[in-house]
């Protein structure tokens, strides 16, 4: 038995998303999202399950915050939804909108945790989408727009902003891979789209300096892992290919101010190109405060002649899964977090999402969720190993604090700390609830080897 310690400076907290966790999708003057469009559209989403009702976090945030705050956490990531504060994404703002939010953030304030907002998690005004949504450069200035907005209206009250969440499951799960919203499946078209998001993070971040508003702003790029099967070159440079699509792609414009060229000549041979207009560069790679790593797993690849966009084959070696079929595979976390670090060098690090899906039930008001509990521990001993090695990690925020909406999954893949009853709305904490509290009080827990 060994002991994972933490640095007493680390920020531990939980994240959510508004379409995930809110509910009350047509009420106080919220428009139209394009996962309103899509939940909604037959075949989409398991079960036909949607966001109309979610965990109700919009009418139930009280009971939400005094459960943060019984667990310890001194930050919690949540995002806004655009379609909220901006029924049509432009034009007259929803005061009822921004009203919420700020009975939100203060109720999170009076209870002694840190808000890290993200501005956009998923949820595009529909009536954007319907001028092209991300495809259409309108759409960057509009999101540059909305994101004003909100940093005057809640200067000084949120310090910690995310511009964009996941970029590459908005450009290429959404729009070449099409399992999420809009659900398109054209590769030249996600990768316009991909540029046009790290657009509209570094107009927001120009903003955010002119405006000269309190606090940091990051965005945050989810993160996966290929491990080569052999030392064969062709594996390495599959690998390679496979996590460039992950981590080069979204940081090389942003830390190094272009593109990279292994993987942008490999696009060109797929006949895709990206449209950069003079000065997009300079506005990407402008400096942030912090980048937010969200990371769930990875696999084992090799080269294999026409697989997937890549000649990226994955292999099962039998890492155990979650129950969403996810690798438990938390040596990838760190390859992560070091390949970042010796890559793009000692930028501050928020882990902005991290955890695992299992299928919980409540038996006598408990939840025993020992998988959840040992994917944490694995992936937090990863992540001390990663402070070792000299990464620059400000803070952990695991996904989820609730069971929520998983997108085209539903609410059968549960991610929570705390047990939804969809039914009822009723709250459970978890057994790993409970773990995570403890291990927060204590900056320490026990590891299983
Ligand atoms: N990698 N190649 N895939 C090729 C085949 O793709 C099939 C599907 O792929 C994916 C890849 C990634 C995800 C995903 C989900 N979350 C969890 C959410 N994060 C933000 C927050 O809202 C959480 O709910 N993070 N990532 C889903 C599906």
């Amino acid at each position: 038995m060994s002991i994972i310690q933490f640095s007493k400076d680390m920020k531990w907290g939980a994240a959510t998303a508004a379409y995930q966790i809110e509910g009350a999708a047509f009420e106080d003057g919220r428009g139209l999202s394009i996962w309103d469009t899509f939940s909604k559209t037959p075949g989409k989403v398991i079960n036909g399950d949607n966001g109309d009702v979610a965990c109700d976090s919009y009418h139930r945030y009280e009971e939400d915050i005094q459960l943060m705050k019984e667990l310890g956490i001194e930050m919690y990531r949540f995002s806004v939804s655009w379609p909220r504060i901006f029924p049509t994404g432009t034009g007259e703002v929803n005061k009822k909108g921004l009203d919420f939010y700020h009975r939100f953030v203060d109720a999170l304030l009076e209870n002694g945790i840190e808000p890290m907002c993200t501005l956009y998690h998923w949820d595009l005004p529909q009536a954007l989408q319907d001028k092209g949504g991300w495809d259409n450069r309108e759409t960057v200035e509009a999101f540059a727009d909305y994101a004003e907005l909100m940093f005057k209206e809640f200067n000084g009250k949120i310090k910690m902003w995310i511009t964009i969440n996941e970029p590459w499951c908005v450009s290429f799960l959404s729009n070449y891979i099409g399992v999420h919203a809009p659900g398109n499946q054209d590769l030249q078209l996600a990768t316009t789209i991909s540029h046009h998001l790290l657009l509209a993070h570094g107009k927001a971040v120009t903003r955010f300096r002119e405006l000269g508003i309190e606090g940091e702003i990051g965005y945050a790029p989810n993160t996966e892992w290929n491990e080569p099967f052999s030392n064969r070159q062709e594996d390495i440079d599959a690998c390679n290919r496979g996590t460039g699509w992950f981590i080069e792609w979204f940081f090389d414009p942003v830390f190094k101010g272009s593109y990279p060229e292994f993987m942008v000549n490999w696009f060109e041979e797929k006949g895709v190109s990206l449209k950069i207009e003079a000065g997009d560069l300079e506005t990407i790679s402008q400096p942030i405060d912090f980048v937010g790593i969200n990371y769930y797993t990875g696999s084992v690849g090799r080269f294999k002649q026409g697989e997937d966009l890549f000649d990226l084959e994955k292999i099962d070696i039998g890492y155990e899964k979650t129950d969403i079929g996810w690798n438990v595979y938390s040596e990838g976390f760190y390859k992560v977090l070091t390949k970042i670090k010796d890559q793009y060098g000692d930028i501050p690090i928020y882990i902005t999402e991290n955890g695992a899906c299992y299928d919980d039930d409540v038996k006598d008001g408990q939840v025993k969720d020992q998988r959840r509990i040992d994917y944490l521990k694995m992936h937090l001993t990863s992540l001390k190993r990663s402070i070792d090695a000299g990464v620059n990690i400000k803070g952990y925020l695991t996904w989820s604090l609730l069971d929520n909406f998983e997108w085209a999954e539903g609410y059968d893949k549960r991610f929570g700390l705390i047990h939804i009853n969809f039914n009822t709305l009723e709250r459970t904490k978890k057994d790993s609830y409970y773990w995570y509290k403890q291990t927060i009080n204590n900056g320490w827990f026990e590891m299983f080897y």
